[in-house]
């Protein structure tokens, strides 16, 4: 546990601990060694506005998370687990997309003895079109056994018409779609993330999956921290990969995103690596 908050805290939600780095493995490029700058420094949609954003997954060496599309895959081994369930337990809620929540049926919560219900995190699914059984879901299972808290279920549609609908077990939230785009499902993160804010989620743990990491790292000014597990496996073509859009200036290749003040450690056989979103020049 202590090496684990050696690492992460400083990656971490500003309640969560002491904001320096530690004795860990630091990298020699912009801002290594350097204490990461307070939370929200940088970003067009202020503290007020939007919870702290952490990116968090586990990656093969060839950049994939899953075997296969909605293959549910494990890459973390037992050590490396126990870090996500840390970094649940320092996150207000833990968001992934119905791309995941299908295949996974994941649980979401802290697994860590004697956590109570209150510290546990908020699972949120965004689900546009209402893809998602929440009813046969363990999600819903684990929120009426008091394992776990009830989902939130983010749906595209006008609140005008659909007022948030509260059940036991789940509670649907409506957020108008993005205008801007061709999908009228796709909804604008800035607004996801104020939805979260204005029901007082403080700190969100992005978990995945492709897409949703994805465009998010194209979004550095939305995103405070990225913790990512590398398992030491490749999983091979047709897998699922984390991979940003390209970034094309004056018609040349960019990188798409980049980590400044990184620190890394190993646990088990995996490694995990903690760093800030680079803004870009
Ligand atoms: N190794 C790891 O750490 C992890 C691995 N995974 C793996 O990743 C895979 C799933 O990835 P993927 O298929 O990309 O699914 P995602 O979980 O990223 O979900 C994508 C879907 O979420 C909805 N969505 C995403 N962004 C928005 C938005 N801005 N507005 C509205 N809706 C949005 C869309 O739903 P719709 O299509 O209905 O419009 C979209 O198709 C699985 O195999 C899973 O096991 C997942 C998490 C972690
Ligand atoms: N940290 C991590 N390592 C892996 O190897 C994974 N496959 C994932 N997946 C994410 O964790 C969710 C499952 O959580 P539960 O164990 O069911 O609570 C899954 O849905 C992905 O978001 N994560």
């Amino acid at each position: 546990m202590a090496e684990v908050s050696e690492l992460a805290e400083p990656y971490l939600p500003p309640a969560s601990g002491p904001r320096e780095l530690q004795h860990v493995c630091k990298d020699d490029s912009e801002g290594a060694g350097q204490p990461p700058p307070p939370a929200h420094q940088d970003e067009s949609q202020s503290a007020q506005e939007r919870p702290f954003v952490t990116l968090t997954y586990a990656s093969s060496l060839d950049g994939m998370i899953s075997l296969s599309p909605g293959l549910r895959t494990t890459l973390s081994g037992p050590e490396t687990k126990n870090v996500t369930h840390y970094l649940r337990l320092h996150h207000d809620a833990i968001l992934i997309g119905v791309g995941t929540a299908i295949p996974d049926d994941p649980s979401l919560n802290c697994r860590y003895p004697s956590v109570s219900l209150d510290s546990q995190p908020r699972p949120v699914v965004v689900d546009p079109r209402k893809r998602f059984d929440v009813h046969g879901s363990k999600l819903a299972q684990l929120a009426v056994q008091g394992m776990g808290k009830a989902p939130w279920l983010i749906h595209a549609g006008d609140r005008k018409g659909l007022d948030e609908t509260k059940e036991l077990a789940f509670e649907r939230i409506y957020i108008d779609s993005d205008r801007d785009t061709t999908s009228p499902s796709v909804i604008a993160w800035p607004l996801i993330l104020r939805a979260l804010k204005q029901k007082g989620v403080d700190s969100v743990m992005i978990e995945g999956g492709a897409t949703i990491i994805s465009t998010l790292l194209c979004m550095p000014e939305l995103v405070d921290s990225v913790i990512v597990t590398i398992a030491p496996t490749w999983l091979g073509q047709g897998g699922v990969s984390i991979a940003p859009a390209a970034t094309v200036v004056d018609r040349e290749r960019r990188n798409s995103a980049t980590l400044k003040q990184t620190a890394w450690r190993q646990f088990g056989a995996d490694a995990v690596l903690c760093g800030r979103m680079r803004l870009a020049d």
